[in-house]
Parts: C-alpha cells; sequence; structure tokens
C-alpha cells in the first residue's frame, strides 16, 4: 500500500498531520521499550478489541447482518459507542444506519435505562432484524424508535437540540450533510460520532481513490477545523471520528 506524505496530499489535507512510515520521530522512550511496545501492538490492537465481551444478541445480530452483506460496528467500536453513550449520560440517540442492531445494542447498553435510541434506515428489512436484536438483548421495545427511510428526508423531521448523541454510519458520501444536521441535533456537550472513517487504510493511502474517500477526508478536515467542535480520530475498528459540540 502507498502511504500518504504530507507533499503528495498538500499541507492543507485532512491527514497532512498525520504520522507516515517516513516520518522521522524523535524517541520518548528508551529504544528496547520502543521495541517492544512496536512487535506487541497487533495484539495489543486485537486485545483492547475484544475487551468487551459480546453476548449472543450482538452475534445473533452480527450473523444477520453478514448473511444481508452489511458491515457492523467491530467489537472495540461497539465498546467505544457504550462508553460514549454513558459519558454524555445519553437520552436521547439518533442512529443514522440501523443495520441489524449490532451498534444500536451497544449504544443502548451505555444509555440510561430510561433512553430512548432514534434509528434510521432506508432499509425496512434491516430494521426487522434490529427489532428482533434488540428484544433478544432484553431491551423493552420502547427504548428504540425505528424509523424508515433516507437519512436526508428523515434527519430534518427531528428536533433541534433534542440529542446527546448522534451515530452516523449510513451513507459515507452524505456524512457532511450528517455532519450539519448533527450540529443542529445536538444538544451543547453533546456528541457525534462517523463510523469508518479510515476506509480500510484509504483515507492515508496516497494512491488514486473512489469519491467516497475524498468526501472522508473532507469530513475529517471539516471536523477537526470547526470551532464548534473538540474532536478526537479513535483508532478503533475501522476509525470512529467523534467531536463534542460546545
Ligand atoms: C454499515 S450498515 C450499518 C451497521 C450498523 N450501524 C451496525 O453496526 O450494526 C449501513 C446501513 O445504513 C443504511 N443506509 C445506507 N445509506 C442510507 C441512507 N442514505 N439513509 C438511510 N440509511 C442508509 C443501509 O441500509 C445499512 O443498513
Amino acid at each position: 500500500m502507498a502511504h500518504a506524505t504530507s507533499s503528495s496530499l498538500g499541507t492543507t489535507g485532512p491527514i497532512s498531520r498525520f504520522p507516515t512510515p517516513t516520518d522521522t520521530v524523535t524517541p520518548r522512550h528508551p529504544r528496547g521499550q520502543e521495541r517492544v511496545i512496536t512487535a506487541n501492538r497487533q495484539t495489543s490492537w486485537a486485545f483492547a478489541d475484544a475487551y468487551v465481551a459480546e453476548d449472543e444478541a450482538l452475534h445473533w445480530a452480527r450473523d444477520r447482518a453478514r448473511d444481508a452483506g452489511l458491515r457492523s460496528v467491530s467489537p472495540g467500536t461497539g465498546a467505544a459507542l457504550r462508553l460514549l453513550a454513558a459519558s454524555v449520560d445519553a437520552k436521547a440517540v439518533a442512529e443514522i444506519g440501523t443495520g441489524c442492531g449490532v451498534s444500536g445494542i451497544h449504544l443502548l447498553h451505555g444509555m440510561r435505562p430510561d433512553g430512548v435510541l432514534t434509528t434510521v434506515d432506508q432499509e425496512p428489512e434491516h430494521q426487522q432484524s434490529a427489532r428482533q436484536a434488540f428484544r433478544d438483548a432484553g431491551f423493552a421495545g420502547n427504548r428504540a424508535r425505528f424509523i424508515p427511510g433516507s437519512a436526508l428526508d428523515v434527519l430534518p423531521r427531528l428536533a433541534d437540540a433534542g440529542y446527546d448523541l448522534v451515530f452516523c454510519d449510513g451513507d459515507r458520501q452524505e456524512y457532511q450533510d450528517y455532519l450539519a444536521e448533527s450540529l443542529r441535533l445536538l444538544r451543547p456537550g453533546g456528541l457525534v460520532a462517523f463510523e469508518g472513517v479510515f476506509a480500510n487504510g484509504r483515507t492515508v493511502d496516497s494512491g488514486p481513490q473512489p469519491t467516497e474517500v475524498l468526501r472522508l477526508r473532507e469530513l475529517v478536515r471539516a471536523v477537526r477545523e470547526s470551532t464548534e467542535l473538540v474532536s478526537s480520530l479513535l483508532p478503533v475498528g475501522d476509525g470512529l471520528l467523534c467531536a463534542v459540540k460546545r
């Protein structure tokens, strides 16, 4: 894989501050210790991704998603979503891209016991699987509001400042639109998260990339440069871009 450099992508590109294999990094640890950390990195990442165990309902939802040819969030990303929902004491969460319910179950676990997940998907049969998965996971029917439809049709109908967290996992080409809607939907102190911003490594690859990847780079830049947001790109799963609305 070709790796991006600041010269190949322009100094103003969204990934211009990412370290690359050619960067010179001044070691801050004794050399021996640095080697141990590097050698164990893959194992450490695998350990982190499996850190929170998944139950039968999650396994069932993952299997349905696989059958339908859908990506689901990784267990590590799911654990991060739980943490984020709990950290904002989420009572109202909006999700774009229900899928078969893997991310939804994780979000519900992190939310307040009386919290409601509003989840949008353009494929009603995916939402049927998610509904079953939420039930199997032990969540009462009134904990989730399923809205079928295209995100850009549904989001404008949701209430201003009515949400503690917005999780975006729909059409990656629409993420910039989801960002604009999220800024309207979130209360101050609320949090937005975008799944899959690494695009399997293509976001930092200097080779020719499809529009989806170019849009993801624009999103990463826009979130980082927004004065309304405090952001962090978590290297979990396929990259979870998170930001708190000031
Ligand atoms: C990657 S899957 C979501 C997986 C789910 N978040 C999980 O981890 O279990 C993406 C979902 O977004 C839905 N989707 C794609 N584009 C959409 C759009 N423009 N509006 C609404 N839903 C969309 C697809 O039907 C699919 O179910």
